[in-house]
């Protein structure tokens, strides 16, 4: 028989400490019950990777929090590349991978080091500070906007923009429906920025808008991709560099060996990426009767690949809960894996590279100055405070 759990996943206890919810959902199965959502859970690497890996019997088009698309109606327009399945999926895709390619994203290197240098340097001067806002927030929110050419008034809306996407893929819970309160002023904030007109510079969204001069995509298309890289590029970013100080202050040993050579900067993300997955779990539905594992999914099941319980299992890595910037963590799925996986990867690597090696050079030490304060969100682990301690070189 399939075990079955009561616990609730978006309880905001468990989604600031969710741990030991990995740890059992990974011990109960590799399919559970949560007969709370009516759900199936998957908390081990093997089948988060298989279910991610088949888009045919695993679909995104039905949505890919609980909503169900077949039968509810969507809280926004569906994104056309995240919440579509092939070939439908490969036309939008194809223009965001162009946009955003290694080559077109290491143009950024340099300012975004330059951004990253001076912000750590102020930091460094300030000595004691909130590192969510000063840092993990700050960053981004200075340097994303231009790469992808909006206005930068009003940036700070891509946090509350980005905080009710990740929300609303979760349950008709508390934290739901408060973030889609806003709704109504912030799509339509966003919408605005997302239309051609309001493009500025050669940035990524110029070079989605150019799929509409080539007649690959219409001009519409081309805005809600300009979208998608507004939902899905800020608040990841930013829970991957609040998480990846969090790494560092509590592991000064692994920020020495980061200092002893800065070129670990990535490699470094990497490891955080495994050990916090900023993205925490999100769903796919069962189109057909199918079943993993030796546990049967009927059609229209939704699954919740719980990304960061797979990124913990020790089935697969050794010493899987001990945070090793020289470990490596391929295979890791905090970007997700298969046709859908991080189109933004690149952007989030390069953005977390300036950074790191920013704080490797300048910063001595890396010290706790107050408790650690988790956000509960449905879909991103992340941060609401963290204070610390820059010591000098
Ligand atoms: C640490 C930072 C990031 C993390 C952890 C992350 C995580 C993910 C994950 C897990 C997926 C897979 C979703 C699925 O399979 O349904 C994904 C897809 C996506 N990400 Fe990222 N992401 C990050 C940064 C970014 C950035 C900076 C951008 C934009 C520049 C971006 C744009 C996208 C888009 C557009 C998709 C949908 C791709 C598709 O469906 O084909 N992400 N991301
Ligand atoms: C982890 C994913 C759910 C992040 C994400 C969110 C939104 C979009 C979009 O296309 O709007 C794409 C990716």
């Amino acid at each position: 028989s399939i075990p079955t759990w009561d616990i609730d996943p978006y309880d905001p206890a468990v989604l600031c400490d969710p741990v030991p919810y990995y740890d059992a959902l990974r011990r109960k199965g590799p399919l559970v019950w949560l007969d709370r959502y009516g759900i199936f859970a998957a908390g081990r690497h093997p089948e988060v990777q298989e279910i991610f890996s088949d888009w045919q019997r695993f679909v995104s088009s039905r949505g890919v929090g609980l909503t169900d698309f077949k039968t509810e109606t969507p809280w926004r327009q569906p994104s056309i590349v995240l919440e579509v399945d092939p070939p439908a999926h490969t036309r939008t895709r194809a223009v965001l991978t162009r946009a955003l390619s290694p080559r077109a994203v290491a143009r950024l290197k340099e300012s975004f080091q330059a951004e990253a240098d001076a912000l750590v340097d102020r930091l460094v001067a300030k000595g004691e500070f909130d590192a969510v806002p000063d840092l993990a927030e700050a960053f981004p929110l200075k340097v994303f906007p231009d790469a992808v050419g909006i206005a930068p008034e009003g940036r700070e809306m891509l946090l509350t923009y980005g905080a009710m996407v990740f929300n609303a893929l979760g349950p008709d819970n508390a934290i739901r429906r408060a973030a889609l309160a806003e709704a109504p002023r912030v799509t339509a904030w966003i919408a605005a920025r997302c239309e051609r007109a309001a493009i500025t510079g050669d940035g990524f969204a110029a070079a989605i808008y150019a799929a509409a001069d080539n007649g690959e995509l219409s001009e519409e298309e081309c805005g809600l991709l300009v979208r998608s890289l507004l939902s899905a590029g800020v608040d990841t970013t930013v829970n991957g560099l609040a998480s990846a100080v969090w790494c560092l202050a509590n592991s000064p040993t692994q920020f020495a060996a980061l200092r002893a050579d800065p070129k670990l900067a990535r490699p470094c993300f990497e490891e955080v990426l495994r050990m916090t997955s900023p993205v925490h779990s999100f769903c796919r539905t069962a189109n057909q009767d199918t079943e993993v594992s030796g546990v049967p999914i009927p059609e229209g099941s939704k699954i919740l690949c719980v990304l960061a319980a797979a990124n913990l299992d020790p089935d697969h890595w050794p010493d899987a809960a001990r945070f090793d910037i020289a470990r490596r963590p391929v295979g890791h799925v905090a970007f997700g894996t298969g046709v859908h996986g991080c189109v933004g990867q690149s952007v989030a690597r390069q953005e977390a590279e300036a950074v790191l090696s920013a704080l490797a050079r300048k910063v001595g030490r890396i010290e706790p100055a107050g408790p650690a304060v988790w956000r509960p969100n449905n879909s991103v682990r992340g941060l609401g405070s963290l204070p610390v301690r820059f010591a000098r070189v």
